[in-house]
């Protein structure tokens, strides 16, 4: 699956994705810089990487939403193409209205970084096939800004779509309905906080994000 890796000035989680996308996808892939107009011709996923995108000045990923290269990210998105946004990619995601609602301080106002325990809520998308339905998986996290909210109606038409895709068991940061990942509704942009790309080699603490990979490996074309 050929990968484009968005690079923003502030990304810190680049090489680790990139890294991740050539271990799993049998990728090419390869690392594309926000300021280009347009994607490398035949990408079938963009990643955004986690980070700290102009130092998360304004809101997080609120300016890198706005760099050139996002257009292009929206017309794969609307294309069809599928987009992963981990951590500062979700951010990103929602800065641009690829995803709805918004990611704001977590709720004890810390930064955290540790493991924390995922619930696969839905395993019938591209991402998560390779899971099954309500696996618990261990995956890190690492932000200030992960506490997801949304209207109420917002909520309620992402659970009433099963668009909630991982929820957090231990919930770290004060997110609404404990949700940690969402999908969009055509089911090919997805955004989560934890970093499936840390957690694919026992090396790393575990190997439990392979599956988002695994599961793009196997879409059908
Ligand atoms: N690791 C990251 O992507 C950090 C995300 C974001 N800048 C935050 O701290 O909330």
């Amino acid at each position: 699956m050929k990968t484009a890796v968005i690079q923003f000035p502030g990304s810190n989680c680049d090489a680790d994705a990139l890294h991740a996308a050539q271990l799993l996808l049998d990728a090419e892939a390869t690392f594309v810089w926000h300021t280009e107009p347009a994607l490398p011709e035949g990408t079938e996923l963009v990643f955004l990487p986690g980070g700290f995108s102009y130092g998360d000045h304004l809101r997080s990923g609120a300016i890198a939403a706005r760099s050139p290269i996002m257009q292009a990210v929206k017309a794969h998105a609307e294309a069809g193409g599928y987009v992963l946004g981990v951590c500062n990619g979700f951010q990103v995601l929602t800065e641009a209205g690829l995803l709805p609602g918004a990611l704001s301080r977590n709720k004890d106002l810390h930064f955290m970084c540790r493991p924390v325990h995922l619930r696969v809520e839905n395993n019938a998308t591209h991402f998560t096939s390779a899971y099954a339905q309500g696996q618990t998986i261990e995956v890190p996290i690492a932000h200030g800004e992960g506490n997801y909210y949304a209207d109420a109606a917002t909520i309620a038409d992402l659970e009433a779509q099963g668009r909630v895709v991982f929820r957090y068991t231990d919930n770290p940061n004060g997110s609404l309905n404990d949700i940690a990942g969402i999908i969009n509704e055509r089911g090919n942009v997805l955004g989560m906080m934890p970093h499936p790309e840390r957690a694919v080699e026992l090396l790393l603490g575990s190997e439990d994000g392979r599956g988002v990979f695994q599961s793009l490996k196997t879409v059908k074309k």
